[in-house]
């Protein structure tokens, strides 16, 4: 079964070469996390007193300002970060998405590196082997996936990245933004995988400031404001209260009806 449980947990950074007495002088703005000046060495408080359960099932949207924790709160979900303070539990196999670019190799062949980046997310050579030609149709990369990476464009690398990440079987799928670098008319296509991907998978996380893929593959959300968990509820709740306008008020009932929202 799969689940995450965090409880009353902290990520601190401690930001060794700052300067103490210009940070102190500091106004800060309205994003990021807050930074604490007390201790001698200054702090960044990137998320603050968490709590949260997350279960088999859940499709759940991460939203919040630039700094707010989102990205950070992903990697102590993943395991990635320990909580400086209070604990976090995690059963299941984590497939973490945050950069398209990780576990890619500028020197070696799209195709390779298909297989590379398969076994980086927990899959094996033999399961790789088998959607290798699936990934590389779905890619139109062509003859170029024998050619080295790095005469990739930004676009043809996150085809290709985002061939692989729709094609594997993950019980929990963090997801980080980055996945909307590509043209319109590939993102249609790579939107069904992604659709099909999440219904594959036991548990999303997303941090997105896309409300468009939120609408698609997220049912419940969590808003994120200085690090600590500002709100919690079904998505149309609280991107309602984080937007102060309901951003599914114009939608016509067919759309509604497809996104499992009653209107
Ligand atoms: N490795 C790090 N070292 C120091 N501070 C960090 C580090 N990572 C994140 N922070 C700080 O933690 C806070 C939260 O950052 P985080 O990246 O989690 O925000 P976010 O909500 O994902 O933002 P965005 O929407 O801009 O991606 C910010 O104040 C940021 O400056």
């Amino acid at each position: 079964m799969v689940s995450i449980e965090v409880h009353n947990a902290s990520v601190d950074f401690p930001i060794f070469d700052a300067k103490t007495r210009s940070l102190k002088k500091a106004v800060l703005g309205k994003v990021g996390g807050k930074i604490g000046t007390e201790a001698r060495v200054p702090v960044i408080e990137a998320l603050h007193d968490i709590t949260l359960t997350l279960k088999e099932g859940d499709r759940v949207a991460l939203v919040g300002h630039n700094g707010a924790g989102k990205s950070t709160l992903l990697r102590l979900l993943s395991g990635i970060y320990e909580p400086t303070r209070g604990t976090s539990r995690i059963r299941g196999k984590i497939a973490p998405v945050f950069d398209l670019a990780v576990g890619m190799d500028p020197e070696i062949s799209g195709l390779e590196n298909i297989m590379i980046r398969g076994l980086f997310l927990g899959m094996s050579r033999k399961e790789m082997e088998k959607r290798v030609d699936d990934i590389s149709n779905f890619t139109e990369l062509g003859d170029y996936l024998h050619l080295p990476l790095r005469t990739y464009s930004t676009g043809m690398r996150v085809r290709l990245a985002l061939g692989v990440v729709t094609s594997i079987d993950p019980e929990i799928l963090l997801l980080d933004e980055g996945i909307g670098a590509v043209d319109a008319a590939f993102m249609t296509k790579a939107r069904d995988r992604l659709v099909d991907l999440v219904r594959r998978s036991g548990m999303l996380v997303f941090a997105s400031h896309s409300d468009d893929l939120l609408f698609e593959l997220c049912n419940t959300a969590i808003w994120m404001d200085e690090g600590q968990v500002k709100m919690q509820g079904s998505l149309r709740e609280v991107l309602t209260a984080y937007k102060g306008r309901d951003p599914f008020e114009h939608m016509s009932k067919e759309t509604l009806e497809r996104l499992g929202e009653t209107g």
